[in-house]
């Protein structure tokens, strides 16, 4: 059994409602998955979970090789990275400059509280380069547009050395071109970083960026639908996950849906 991160029979319980029921999934190492569901449908708690925030009710969690409760959680914790910008803003210091946001997810700090070393400041210069941002390494944060935010949050999340990349709706407040570049950068990261593992929570099915492969439906706690992007976004699971009658269609790689 792959146990890179292996969700077993996770149910998860609170004020006697069950809001994840019986959930069984495995993702291998330098697999993209897209988390589909509607609102309400436990894609927050489940990614809770697997960072060992909540603690199932029954049920295992795997997380790279260990079993949550058999191990430390820290150093499996400082190995997720998370893009989740409607949170995040609220928390992170918006006074710091862009290097300086990009140094605070090497230390997985909300503010920058280490004094960098040079080396860690050249490996953040290295990183604004990736995404061709080396010209906002001075300015404030804060000041940025949401589509350079959005690029700047997905560089901060890989941290050093992560291994698991979480974007939780990373695209919710941007236009259609900032969209369009953010995916560009998310498949670029992966590019870069072959053995990165990417989970995807989204409820656009456009956002969806083409090298994402496989696809998990949740709906009302319980898993819909799991497997390869094709065989899981058909007319009919879609329609099925959001009571609605949905045609789905493919162009190009990139998947839409409208009403019947
Ligand atoms: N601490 C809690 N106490 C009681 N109910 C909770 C708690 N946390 C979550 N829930 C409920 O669990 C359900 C799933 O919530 P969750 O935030 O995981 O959904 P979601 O799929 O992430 O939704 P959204 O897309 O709106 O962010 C919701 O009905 C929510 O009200």
């Amino acid at each position: 059994m792959d146990n890179f991160l292996r969700f077993s029979h996770v149910s998860f319980f609170r004020n006697g409602n069950c809001i994840l029921d019986d959930i069984s999934f495995s993702v291998p190492k330098a697999e993209s998955l897209v988390i589909l569901g509607r609102n309400g449908a436990g894609k927050t708690t489940l990614i809770n979970l697997l960072f060992g925030y909540l603690w199932p009710t029954t049920g295992s969690v795997f997380v790279l090789n260990e079993e949550y409760g058999t191990t430390a959680l820290k150093p499996i914790q400082t190995k997720i990275g998370i893009v989740q910008p409607a949170h995040q803003e609220q928390l992170l210091q918006k006074s710091l400059t862009v290097e300086e946001m990009i140094l605070t997810g090497f230390y997985a700090t909300l503010g920058l509280y280490n004094d960098p070393t040079d080396d860690d400041r050249k490996k953040a210069k290295e990183r604004l380069s990736l995404l061709n941002l080396t010209h906002k390494a001075k300015q404030t944060y804060s000041t940025l547009s949401s589509g350079e935010k959005s690029k700047v949050l997905l560089l901060r999340a890989l941290g050093n050395g992560k291994e698991i990349l979480i974007l939780d709706e990373p695209a919710a407040a941007l236009d259609v071109t900032a969209r369009f570049e953010l995916n560009e950068s998310i498949s670029k990261i992966k590019k870069e970083n072959p053995d990165l593992t990417r989970i995807l929570i989204t409820h656009r099915l456009e956002e969806i960026p083409k090298d994402f492969s496989s696809v998990l439906l949740l709906k009302e706690g319980k898993i819909l639908s799991y497997g390869k992007k094709e065989d899981v976004l058909t007319a009919e699971h879609l329609s099925e996950l959001y009571d609605l009658n949905l045609d789905v269609a493919v162009n190009n790689g990139q998947y839409s849906t409208s009403f019947k």
